[in-house]
């Protein structure tokens, strides 16, 4: 059970535990921002619904020069079609008349009068002209269910006919932090105490999906205060634990969730930081235990509360992928743990930080990446590539 498994078996192990939340009512889109879809996206309409302009101008049949018969603007199609000599004014985007042979650009364009001719440049048939359906056609698969849902996706799926979609319930995400040194009011630690911080953090990762948060007082490090919240929460889709995951005289979680009948799937991964974190099941429930030190809770929730929360959520990628980005400094051979590095990337070079203690929280909110340097990899040099994660970190993004 203790024996240190590897990052990519662990994350294997959690993501097959996982469910995605049910199906509920159809809900507006706008509100599934940062949500993933339910089902695949089907285009109910075609897009654009007709031939239409892609230039301010005329439209116009046959050769120049050409009578003015009236006027295409959006929302306001012209209502006839155009024979041999005529020509409408014409909006982008609007509807080309039936007989439209060309798009006349205004900058090229001449009128007098009713009379419209061509001052320069050159009339190319179809051009300008964005034909029906060329983006998209009623019926038409969009996107794949699981697809996470941001502001083009939203506009996608408006575009496509859809004022609402399928939906998943938002997933119950508990996060308990345990220390009997930990403070809920920063500003008043006593004797041998510090602000929690952990809780707050974990929940800010977690808000970048879309699922409900509940984030409680810190627990005190009894086997008795675990049990109670694991009672307490029995109903959310998943706890996440901060702190005690250890092997001190204080590190409850694993024994009292033992003791309450989970099953725990692993504990222990050859990762640094974060190697005492462990992941467990108590009926339908998930239930992380993340490192204590802040450090260690950010990149196994990275690594592992990220990942369930996608899961639960509907994400059909729930992993990050890291991306290669040149290295700005040397970097030492690994030993038998998979290292994630504090980095700053700028100007497309990534530069680890000198600190790796896994409590240094300054280094971590001063960091915007995560070098990946998998376990017995050999020295790295400047100037080659070294896989990267990029975090949201704060930052100016
Ligand atoms: N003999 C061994 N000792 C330790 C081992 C080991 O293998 N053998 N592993 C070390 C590693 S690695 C880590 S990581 C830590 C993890 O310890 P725990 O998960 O049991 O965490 P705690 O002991 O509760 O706390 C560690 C550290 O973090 C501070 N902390 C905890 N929770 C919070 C919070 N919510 N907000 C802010 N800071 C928090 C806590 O005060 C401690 O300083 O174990 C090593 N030990
Ligand atoms: O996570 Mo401990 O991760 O090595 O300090």
């Amino acid at each position: 059970m203790s024996a240190l498994i590897s990052l990519v078996d662990a994350q294997e192990r959690l993501l097959t535990l996982v469910n995605a939340a049910d199906t509920i009512a159809p809900q507006p889109v706008e509100s599934l921002l940062g949500g993933y879809l339910a089902e695949p996206l089907l285009a109910a309409r075609t897009q654009p619904a007709a031939d239409v302009s892609a230039m301010d101008g005329y439209a116009v049949a046959g050769k120049g020069a050409w009578k003015l018969v009236g006027e295409s603007r959006c929302g306001l199609p012209f209502g006839s079609h155009l024979a041999d000599g005529d020509a409408v004014r014409i909006s982008t985007g609007a509807h080309c008349p039936a007989g439209t042979q060309a798009i006349l650009i205004q900058e090229n364009a001449q009128v007098e009068g009713e009379i419209l001719s061509q001052a320069d440049g050159a009339l190319v048939p179809g051009e300008h002209i964005r034909r029906e359906g060329f983006d998209f056609a009623d019926g038409d698969p969009l996107l794949p269910g699981g697809t996470r849902i941001g502001p083009a996706q939203i506009a996608l799926a408006r575009a496509a006919g859809h004022g609402r979609l399928p939906a998943r319930r938002k997933p119950r995400i508990v996060i308990l932090e345990c220390g009997d040194e930990l403070t809920s009011d920063p500003a008043s630690c006593g004797h041998g105490q510090i602000p929690a911080s952990n809780g707050a953090m974990l929940a800010a990762m977690a808000s970048a999906e879309l699922c409900d948060i509940v984030a409680t007082p810190p627990l005190r490090d009894t086997p008795d205060a675990l049990v109670d919240a694991l009672d307490a929460h029995a109903t959310a889709d998943l706890l996440v634990f901060s702190g005690g995951a250890s092997v001190g005289d204080h590190d409850h979680v694993r024994p009292s969730l033992q003791r309450a009948g989970a099953d725990i799937a692993f504990w222990k991964v050859a990762m640094r930081p974060g190697k005492p974190v462990m992941v467990a099941q108590l009926g339908k429930q998930l239930i992380l235990g993340l490192p204590g030190n802040p450090v260690s809770s950010f990149v196994t929730a990275f690594h592992f509360m990220l990942p369930a929360i996608r899961r639960l959520c509907g994400a059909s990628e729930c992993l990050v992928r890291p991306v290669p980005i040149l290295l700005g400094r040397d970097m030492a051979a690994v030993g038998g743990r998979q290292e994630f590095v504090r980095a700053q990337i700028a100007d497309g070079v990534v530069t680890p930080l000198d600190q790796r203690d896994s409590s240094a929280l300054l280094t971590l909110a001063t960091a915007n990446a995560l070098i990946d340097r998998p376990a017995h990899s050999a020295e790295m040099k400047a100037g080659t590539h070294v896989p990267t994660y990029p975090i949201q970190n704060g930052g100016n993004a």
